[in-house]
């Protein structure tokens, strides 16, 4: 089953992927020409073929019911357009309408409600009605014409069957406001949708070709997910701490500044006193809250836990080092925090031997993954399995996103992978980033999601920098382009701003 959402990133996914929207289309349309052929008999020997009739919207549901037509040879076609086709909102259904002008198909252009017909183009009733009107796009009740003419088809004698989504059916609930159409028989496309196993119609779920790989792999269509419209309100992104520092202090520095470029509102660093100063002076923009020596130690635990209760997400590791007391308070901070911690670095070992309170996201090498006791191997859809394996054991609370070549993330039931990314990127202060930036995505999404789009940004973030610069990437070049690799590649061609 496949939320609308989800439906939309991966159709974005499947065009990264080189298979266009025309190309879906064409197989939607194909597709439902195919149902239709099943639902009616057609007889060869009649000498009056069977007449359907097309019922289309503006968007690339109405989109699908044109390409229907062309497939559909044998009927008598007649296609009703639901308002003027200037206003046909998409270039791939509007090419589709165009070719139906071009070769002759048999069209009509509702203008108003009163003009409304479902009929053959010789005034036929037909055998069967194509809903295309609206599908994954709808929004609140039917508006006019649209409402009129689900009331007519609902009034035909003639079989329905709805393309997707029974026009005025929200596709994620199966819920309606006003009229919708009752269908016959659904085909929905690419996977059953939630709302459809409501209603009580046959359901034929097709195939359009969308590589799995669209699902699988990490792509723009996943930055959708954080394009929620309430997201563009300051304090609404939320806010990150860092626990981090002693031995080192590039690497908290590095991470905050991540996590800020990737959208947080607020970031402040925990680290010890006698290191607070080097790490304010890499930047204005960090927040320092010190606590008293010279690394995290028992004596700190209370301060870092109370500010932790603070804060949307806790990053846990970056320049901790990993001296007995630190990683004995990482423990303990683990087994008491009961919101979302990444981990990274040092830290990582302690994970396996503890029982966390909240949902712990850790970001490993494959080294380090060896280290905490998982396993790799050579391809990455075996280490994807040993992964899954290895987070069985661990718990329910655990995400991993095991860095390489290949990024593989996986909270032990669905599993990602990653391959945005260049060689250049195994230079220091690169994991120190992509932790920040998980943890600015994680207090908007859910671990998995945010573990997905921060391996994709990040690695992305390096594609970019290369691209501009060439090889010598260093790991704050990656700062400047984060928020460029959190858009659209097609929005930033297009010059669409973040705020738009
Ligand atoms: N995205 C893709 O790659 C594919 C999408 N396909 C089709 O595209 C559909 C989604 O297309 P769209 O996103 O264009 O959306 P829809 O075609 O479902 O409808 C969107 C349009 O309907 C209007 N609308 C919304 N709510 C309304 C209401 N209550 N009353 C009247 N009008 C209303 C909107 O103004 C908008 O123009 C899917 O259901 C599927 O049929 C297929 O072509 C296969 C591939
Ligand atoms: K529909």
């Amino acid at each position: 089953m496949i939320t609308s959402a989800r439906m939309a990133a991966v159709d974005r996914n499947a065009e990264a992927l080189g298979v266009s929207p025309q190309q879906l289309m064409e197989s939607g349309g194909n597709a439902v020409a195919k149902t239709v052929r099943e639902l009616t008999d057609v007889d060869v020997e009649s000498e009056t073929p069977p007449v359907a009739v097309i019922v289309a919207g503006r968007g690339n549901n109405g989109g699908d019911g044109f390409v229907t037509a062309r497939f559909l040879d044998e009927y008598i076609v007649s296609v009703l357009l639901l308002g003027r086709p200037e206003t046909i909102r998409t270039s791939t259904a509007k090419q589709n309408w165009e070719a139906l002008m071009k070769g002759g198909y048999d069209t009509t252009v509702v203008q108003d409600t009163s003009s409304i017909e479902i009929v053959g183009p010789n005034g036929e009733s037909p055998d069967i009605v194509v809903d295309a009107m609206l599908g994954t796009g709808v929004t609140g009740a039917l508006r006019e014409p649209e409402a009129t003419a689900a009331s007519q088809i609902n009034h035909t004698d003639a079989t329905v069957l709805s393309v997707d989504v029974p026009s005025g059916v929200n596709a994620d609930t199966g819920s309606s406001t006003g009229v919708a159409v009752e269908p016959n028989h659904v085909v929905t496309f690419h996977d059953q949708k939630p709302g459809l196993t409501a209603i009580d119609a046959g359901v034929t779920v097709a195939d359009i070709g969308i590589p799995q790989a669209a699902e699988q792999t990490a792509g723009p269509g996943d930055l959708y997910s954080l394009s929620r419209p309430t997201q563009s309100h300051k304090g609404d992104f939320g806010e990150v701490l860092i626990i981090g520092g002693g031995p080192y202090t590039g690497a908290p520095a590095l991470s905050a500044q991540a996590a800020l470029r990737a959208g947080a509102d607020l970031v402040r660093i925990a680290c010890p006193v006698a290191i607070a100063d080097e790490i304010q002076s890499y930047s204005e923009s960090l927040i320092v809250r010190a606590y008293p020596g010279e690394r995290l130690t028992p004596t700190a635990l209370e301060h870092v836990q109370s500010l932790a209760v603070d804060h949307d997400v806790t990053v846990l590791g970056p320049g901790l080092g990993d001296d007995e007391k630190t990683l004995s308070v990482v423990a303990s901070f683990l087994r008491g925090h009961t919101g979302t911690v990444v981990v990274d670095a040092d830290a990582l070992s302690v994970v396996p031997t503890v029982d966390p309170a909240g949902k712990i996201i850790c970001t490993p090498h494959q080294g380090e993954l060896e280290a905490m006791g998982g396993e790799t191997a050579d391809d990455w859809e075996h280490r994807a399995k040993k992964m899954s394996a290895f987070i069985s054991e661990l718990s329910d609370s655990h995400t991993l996103l095991v860095k390489g070549a290949i990024d593989i993330i996986s909270n032990g039931e669905t599993t990602r992978i990653n391959r945005t990314g260049n060689p250049g990127m195994t230079v220091g202060g690169t994991g120190d980033i992509l932790a920040g930036v998980v943890g600015a995505l994680a207090c908007v999404l859910s671990p998995i999601q945010a573990a997905t789009v921060g391996a994709y940004a990040n690695g992305r973030a390096g594609d970019i920098t290369v691209e501009k610069r060439g090889n010598g990437l260093l790991a704050t070049d990656l700062l400047e382009t984060i928020p460029t690799a959190l858009q659209d590649p097609k929005d930033v061609t297009a010059g669409v701003s973040s705020d738009d």
